[in-house]
């Protein structure tokens, strides 16, 4: 579902945020990016969504390049930034609507999606209300909402479980299990790594821009012998840049 061969970025002013990184994530897989804070989780995530461009390598989506065929790749991807910016001057049904129009989901299907998702962030009563009244924790469950409607085979989510209450949270990781079973993928990035231990099947870690590993979550706890992906993540953090 997704592929990234040897991408870098350098951001304008020569930061090289992300240095030659190659991952494959498959149907079915929740992978975790984890990585220290600047270690360049967001600048991958922005350019394998398509809102950051970049020079080196390439971005794969179900087989098509996000950089030549950015609308195919669109079409099929579904993006929850870690800070969403929804319109604040709609409704959350409008803004639901209007994602589900973008998308050409048919009324009866957005209808069932919004009641069974909306009903379990328990926001249903909030749908007619304006976004710009909406606390962080809500904006996220409708953003999330937002981002199923039309079934993803590609979910990617930077930092999705910060600011959601743990029963949103219990939620969202129903959501993501869901997706998978159906055969999406799903990519997200995390500080959370008790949660990503126990959700992703697949993990890789950045540091400094480079990948210091990359595999199934089972081989990165074996290579390091009876070590949590905290122990884990601490030790790669000793590593010299
Ligand atoms: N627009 C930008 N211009 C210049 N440098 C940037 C820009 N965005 C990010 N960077 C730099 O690129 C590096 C990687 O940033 P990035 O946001 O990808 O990190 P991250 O792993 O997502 O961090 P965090 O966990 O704090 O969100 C950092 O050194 C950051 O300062």
């Amino acid at each position: 579902m997704l592929i990234i061969n040897n991408f870098s970025k350098t951001y304008k002013g020569g930061k090289k945020a992300v240095d030659n990184i190659s991952l494959q994530v498959k149907a079915g897989d929740i992978f975790g990016f984890i990585g220290h804070n600047g270690a360049g989780k967001s600048t991958t995530i922005k350019a394998v969504v398509g809102v950051l461009d970049y020079e080196e390598g390439e971005i794969l989506v179900d087989g098509h390049s996000i950089k030549k065929e950015p609308v195919i790749c669109k079409k099929v991807i579904a993006y929850i930034p870690d800070n969403p910016d929804l319109y604040e001057h709609l409704t959350g049904i409008q803004y639901l609507n209007f994602i589900a129009d973008i998308f050409g989901i048919s009324a009866a299907a957005r209808e069932e999606k919004i009641k069974k998702y909306a009903d379990a962030f328990e926001i249903t009563g909030n749908l007619g209300d304006l976004v710009s009244s909406y606390s962080h924790g809500m904006k996220q469950k409708l953003a999330i909402i937002s981002a199923v409607i039309h079934d993803p085979k590609l979910l990617v989510l930077d930092e999705p479980f910060v600011g959601l209450d743990p029963k949103a949270a219990v939620v969202l990781k129903k959501i993501m299990y869901e997706l998978c079973a159906c055969g999406s993928a799903i990519f997200f990035s995390t500080h959370m790594l008790d949660v990503a231990e126990k959700l992703c099947n697949k993990v890789a870690m950045i540091h400094h821009g480079k990948i210091a590993f990359a595999g199934t979550m089972e081989e990165m706890l074996k290579e390091k012998e009876g070590g949590s992906l905290e122990e884990i993540f601490m030790e790669v953090l000793k590593q010299e840049k």
